[in-house]
């Protein structure tokens, strides 16, 4: 599989090293596209791989699918233009915080849009949940280092947020593209109930989801090490990007 990756932040060079950098798997990047040719010259060279500045460029390139590693707004911007001519796979889940371009996915008869777990796990089961029955609640409690989440100096945990998904994308959009996930999987951005907790206390990602409905009950725990290019970012984030590219060339699929 030939990948064209959008962003060389910590998640594209993570999968940078990751993809180019092992022999034995079936993916390679080829192209990624960045705002700085000069800044991330050095790709090239250390990971096989073209740069590129201009979309139609990059998708004209020689790739398979689109992976997105950017922010909410460059998948705003590219979107369009990106599903009429790759598949996509897409991280900054915020940018599907509306319906907007998931219908426009939805109705793409030629390309497909994927959009990986992130930071949290257990969405098989909230869409095995809502499948024939209902959700009846859903709430995500995240507790990050308080670094990551404001530049106040805090001495004890403190709930920043309560609310909605979709105030809590609105609010903190580097920090709840899961709540989003979430939504999408279970009973959408106005029913999902967000808890943020800052707390000093902590280095590591800690999102705890509580699900019930018809089929029972359910509750996960996720205490996530940060990756170290970017303590906002869990390492499974880019994790689930990798395992589900893995994932897109096996014949067996579990879940
Ligand atoms: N769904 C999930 O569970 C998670 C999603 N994320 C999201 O994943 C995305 C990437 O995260 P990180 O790699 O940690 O962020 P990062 O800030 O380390 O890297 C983002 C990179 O994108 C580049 N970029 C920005 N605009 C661009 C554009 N228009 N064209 C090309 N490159 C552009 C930036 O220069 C930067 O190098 C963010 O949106 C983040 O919020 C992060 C963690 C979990
Ligand atoms: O990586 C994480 O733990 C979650 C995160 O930042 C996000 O959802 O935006």
């Amino acid at each position: 599989m030939k990948i064209g990756l959008m962003g060389a932040g910590a998640i594209g060079q993570y999968l940078l090293k990751h993809i180019n950098g092992n022999r034995e798997n079936h993916m390679t990047v080829k192209s990624v596209f960045v705002r700085n040719i000069e800044k991330y010259k050095h790709l090239e060279e250390t990971f096989h791989v073209k740069l590129f500045t201009d979309i139609h460029e990059f998708l004209e390139s020689d790739i398979d699918i689109v992976v997105e590693a950017t922010n909410i707004e460059t998948v705003e911007q590219y979107f369009h233009t990106i599903i009429k001519e790759k598949n996509m796979m897409s991280i900054s889940i915020g940018a599907f915080s509306d319906d907007t371009l998931l219908k426009i996915a939805q109705e793409s008869d030629s390309h497909k849009l994927y959009l990986p777990s992130g930071g949290i796990g257990g969405l098989d089961l909230i869409q095995n949940a809502r499948a024939l029955g209902n959700i009846d609640t859903l709430t995500l409690t995240t507790r990050k280092p308080a670094s990551s989440l404001t530049e106040e100096v805090l001495s004890e945990e403190t709930i920043i947020f309560e609310g909605s998904a979709k105030d809590a994308i609105a609010k903190y959009p580097k920090n709840m593209n899961i709540s989003i996930i979430l939504s999408v999987a279970g009973i959408g951005t106005e029913n999902t109930k967000v808890v943020l907790v800052a707390d000093p206390t902590i280095d590591k990602n800690i999102h705890n989801i509580e699900v019930s409905g018809e089929f029972g009950q359910a509750s996960f725990t996720f205490v996530n090490d940060p990756l170290k290019e970017n303590p906002k970012t869990s390492a499974l984030a880019a994790l689930s990007i990798y395992a589900t590219l893995e994932r897109l060339e096996d014949n067996i699929v579990i879940g």
